[in-house]
């Protein structure tokens, strides 16, 4: 059901420092800073060879990442992006697998303007993991 990674995000302090570090010093394609309201995030995609690193920075009071910098306050890994081409067909195989589907259940357009959803880390080995279907 899953194909390709699409992205590990790494859940930042400070977006425009890692943007930078992964420019001038990791010497990667990084993107400019995008804000994501109705997830509470600001976004950067840093783009690699075989895949993308999504940097993640707190937008707004309701934030779903707020709790996990205050967490690791050094930032860390946060979730990891699989595509699906089908993401209803793939949401309804695993609800009916018993895995717990975050939000109301329905996709909401992610970063890429695709339709995207997000499983419980604790169902998934302590990992988040969102789909996208591409
Ligand atoms: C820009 C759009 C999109 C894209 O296109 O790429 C995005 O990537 S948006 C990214 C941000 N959006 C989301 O993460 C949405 C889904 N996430 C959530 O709904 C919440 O983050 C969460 C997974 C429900 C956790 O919320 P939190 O407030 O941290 O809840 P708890 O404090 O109750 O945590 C419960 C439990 O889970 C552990 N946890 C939390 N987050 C993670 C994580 N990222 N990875 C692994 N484990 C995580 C947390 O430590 C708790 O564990 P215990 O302490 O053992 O209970
Ligand atoms: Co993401």
């Amino acid at each position: 059901m899953i194909g390709r990674l699409n992205h590990v995000a790494i859940a930042v302090p400070d977006l425009e420092a890692a943007a930078t570090q992964y420019r001038d010093i990791l010497g990667a394609k990084v993107g400019d800073p995008q804000d994501e309201p109705d997830h509470g995030v600001t976004v950067v995609f840093i783009e690699l060879p075989n895949t993308k690193i999504e940097l993640l920075y707190p937008l707004g009071e309701e934030s779903p990442i707020a709790a996990f910098l205050e967490r690791n306050p050094a930032g860390g890994i946060h979730h990891i992006c699989y595509e699906v081409d089908d993401i209803i067909a793939a949401r309804d195989r695993l609800k009916a697998q018993g895995a717990r589907v975050l939000g109301n259940g329905e996709p909401k357009i992610g970063a890429h303007g695709k339709p995207v959803l997000f499983l419980h880390p604790k169902d998934f080995n302590g990992c988040l993991i969102e789909l996208e279907q591409v």
